[in-house]
Order: structure tokens, then C-alpha cells, then sequence
């Protein structure tokens, strides 16, 4: 069983098992998306540097909102892949991809590989098997 977890406009996990059939999805804003949203929904948050706090509990503005963005998302990626493992009762192989996925796979043991281009390989894979078959 892989997940592949995509760090993109919205975070995505899509549970596929091992005949490559789709299991089922997650999905959640992304990481930016929800940083914009909280920033556009306040008056006094503004943009930060896209920086790993060194500590969970911020000082200052700016760690605080680093800590929500960078250990809250990877919370909830780790909670998530957990109760996928649970549900499933399988073992699974994790895949990270997309904008800040690089981020947040050297943050975790719970992500096997960081692969930027995964869903434009996927993409060639289709264009390819359909191209074969229209032949
Ligand atoms: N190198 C990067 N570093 C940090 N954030 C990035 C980077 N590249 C893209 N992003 C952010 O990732 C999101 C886009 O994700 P991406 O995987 O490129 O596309 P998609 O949304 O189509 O899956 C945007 O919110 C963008 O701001
Ligand atoms: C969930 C998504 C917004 C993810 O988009 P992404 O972050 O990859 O750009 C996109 O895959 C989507 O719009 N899915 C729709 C799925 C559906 O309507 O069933």
C-alpha cells in the first residue's frame, strides 16, 4: 500500500494499493493556501518567512505562526497517516510531492521519499498507456 501525500494548493493523501487501484483520499487546504487564509482573515498577522521554528512554543509573532504552519501541518500529516495505517491494518510506503512537500519530508521518518516531479510522472505514465491503447 503507498500513500502519496501532496503538499500543493491543497494537501492531499491518496491511499493506492499495490494493483495501482485508489483506496480512497484525503483532503485538506494546503499548507500556503491555509497560511493566506489566516493572514487575509486578520488584521494584525502578516507574512512570514516559510522558516522551521527551532521550538514548538513561538516567542514572537512570527515563530508562533512558523510553529502553526510548519509543526501543526506535520501533525496532522503524521495523525493522518497513522489512522490510514490503522484503518487499513497494512503497512504502507509514504510519498511526499508537491510545492512544500521537500519541507516537510526532512521533518519526519513517517515520509519514505520525497519525489518533486511525482505527479508529472504520473502524468507521462497515463499520457503513454493511452497513446499505446488509442493506437
Ligand atoms: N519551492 C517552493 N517552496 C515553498 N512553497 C512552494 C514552492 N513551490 C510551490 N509552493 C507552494 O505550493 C503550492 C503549489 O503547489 P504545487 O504542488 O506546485 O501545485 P498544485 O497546487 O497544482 O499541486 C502553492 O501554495 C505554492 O505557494
Ligand atoms: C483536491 C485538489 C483541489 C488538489 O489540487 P492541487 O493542490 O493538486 O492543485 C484537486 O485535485 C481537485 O480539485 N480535486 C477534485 C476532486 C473531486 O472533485 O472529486
Amino acid at each position: 500500500m503507498k500513500i502519496i501525500v501532496d503538499f500543493g494548493t491543497a494537501l492531499t493523501l491518496t491511499c493506492v494499493d499495490t494493483h495501482g487501484e485508489i483506496k480512497g483520499v484525503i483532503i485538506a487546504p494546503g499548507v500556503i493556501t491555509s497560511l493566506n487564509s489566516l493572514i487575509g482573515s486578520t488584521a494584525q498577522l502578516s507574512d512570514i518567512e516559510m522558516r522551521v521554528p527551532k521550538t514548538v512554543l513561538g516567542k514572537n509573532t512570527e515563530e508562533c505562526m512558523q510553529s502553526g504552519v510548519f509543526f501543526g501541518f506535520l501533525s496532522m500529516v503524521e495523525g493522518l497517516i497513522d489512522k490510514i495505517k490503522e484503518e487499513l491494518q497494512e503497512k504502507v510506503y509514504v510519498i511526499a510531492t508537491g510545492g512544500t512537500g521537500h519541507i516537510f519530508s526532512e521533518l519526519t521518518h513517517k515520509i519514505d521519499v520525497y519525489d518533486r516531479y511525482h505527479t508529472i510522472k504520473g502524468l507521462r505514465e497515463l499520457y503513454y498507456k493511452y497513446k499505446q491503447e488509442n493506437l
